[in-house]
């Protein structure tokens, strides 16, 4: 069902120290800000060779990522996520797994305009998992 790794994604507390930090200590190629206020989140993405890492932060006031950062103040990782080639029957299969599908089991629509969905981080070891179809 897994495809590539497309992104690691850490919470951070403050998004311009961050891209700061990563851009001029790390001299990474950072994207422009995106603020997805369905998702509670704007985001950046650090470009690496291989995959990316998302930074983000909280949009509006029931942001996930609000309740993540109040638990983890100093930010940390928040999920991974992997590509499918079709998330509607990866998602099918993983429901018949047993697996809880989160939100209303509909994709919606992610960062790179592309279809994603969330699996419960205690289904997997603890790690919140996201899904996207490429
Ligand atoms: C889609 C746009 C963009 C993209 O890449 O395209 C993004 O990635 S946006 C990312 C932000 N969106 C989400 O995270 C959506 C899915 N998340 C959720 O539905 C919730 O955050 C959920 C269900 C993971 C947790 O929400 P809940 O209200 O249940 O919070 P709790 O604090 O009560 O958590 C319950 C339990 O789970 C542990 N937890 C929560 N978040 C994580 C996490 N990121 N990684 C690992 N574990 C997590 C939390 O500590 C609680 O554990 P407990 O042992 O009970 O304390
Ligand atoms: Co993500």
């Amino acid at each position: 069902m897994l495809g590539r790794l497309n992104h690691v994604a850490i919470a951070v507390p403050d998004l311009n120290a961050a891209i700061n930090r990563y851009e001029k200590v790390l001299g990474a190629k950072v994207s422009a800000p995106q603020h997805l206020p369905e998702h509670g989140v704007t985001v950046v993405f650090v470009e690496v060779e291989n995959t990316k890492t998302e930074l983000l932060f909280p949009l509006g006031d029931n942001s996930p990522i609000g309740a993540f950062l109040e638990k983890n103040p100093s930010g940390g990782m928040h999920h991974m996520c992997y590509e499918v080639d079709d998330i509607l029957a990866a998602r099918d299969k993983l429901i018949e797994d047993g697996v809880r599908v989160l939100g209303d089991g509909n994709p919606k629509i992610g960062a790179h305009g592309k279809p994603v969905l969330f699996l419960h981080p205690k289904d997997f070891d603890g790690t919140l998992i996201e899904l996207e179809q490429v």
